[in-house]
């Protein structure tokens, strides 16, 4: 198993944010996670990162428990993270550096995931010049290039208009077979969730648990328009509705 979170509780002061919630991801597996706003999503994903810690209930990556910045997860937000003053290559191999990698193998695993991105030709640029959709590349580039046992993404395309949305998905859904990525991915978007995942956890409102999951078996690449696909997405809506 890539991941295994058990009876996670988190509190703020008074506030509970996550109970009992439990979620196991098989490697490999490409599982998205739903629920309503302001649930406890970022939060979950926080707690898996290492970033904040639960008040109950433990985590596993890959066996054994996350340290904060370790580099068995690789996280994309949903905003622009990248540094400003730093070339979109820079941008992928500093955080290899802090790391301690030499010089030799940041570059090669820059180029490489450059390339997977399409973004071969941009290497020398600032993040100001490329458009969201192509700043979200890099920010998915550079967690990749960490090659870590699990990638969190959190809404990474909620910024995105429609059309760049529908293209980053296929390009993650390609990026995911041929790395053989586990990834963990959050959305309010039902749509994206279908399209994109083997199975769909929806979560409970805050404090936030386990409600129901849906394995989704369609062949890929999906058919949004497909009957069955239109099913799914009426019974997650309805039951979300309620
Ligand atoms: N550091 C914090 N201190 C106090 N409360 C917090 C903190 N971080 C989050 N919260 C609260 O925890 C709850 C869950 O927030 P979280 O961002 O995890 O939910 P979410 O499901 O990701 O939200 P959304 O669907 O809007 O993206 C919210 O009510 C939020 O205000």
């Amino acid at each position: 198993m890539a991941l295994v979170v058990e009876k996670l509780g988190k509190n703020y002061q008074q506030l509970n944010i996550l109970r009992n919630l439990s979620v196991t991801v098989e490697k490999g597996e490409f599982c998205c996670i739903t629920g309503p706003s302001g649930c406890g999503k970022s939060t979950l994903l926080r707690l898996i990162a290492g970033l904040e810690s639960s008040d109950t209930g433990r985590i596993i990556v890959d066996g054994s428990s996350p340290s904060p910045g370790g580099r068995e997860i690789g996280f994309v937000f949903q905003e622009d993270t990248l540094f400003p003053w730093l070339t979109i290559k820079k941008n992928i191999t500093f955080p290899l550096e802090l790391s301690g990698m030499k010089r030799e193998k940041r570059e090669e695993l820059a180029a490489y995931f450059l390339r997977l991105t399409n973004l071969q030709q941009f290497g020398g640029h600032y993040p100001h010049q490329l458009s969201g959709g192509m700043k979200q590349r890099v920010a998915v580039a550079r967690a990749l290039a960490y090659k870590p046992k699990v990638v969190l993404m959190d809404e990474p395309f909620a910024a995105l208009d429609a059309q760049t949305r529908n293209y980053m998905q296929q390009q993650l859904i390609e990026l995911w077979e041929h790395e053989k990525l586990t990834i963990v991915f959050v959305t309010h978007n039902i749509d994206e969730a279908l399209y994109l995942a083997d199975r769909v956890l929806v979560l409970t409102g805050r404090p936030a648990g386990n409600r129901q999951e849906f394995l989704v078996k369609l062949p890929r690449p999906r058919q949004r328009t497909s009957l069955p696909f239109v099913k799914l997405r009426e019974q997650i809506l309805s039951l979300m509705a309620n």
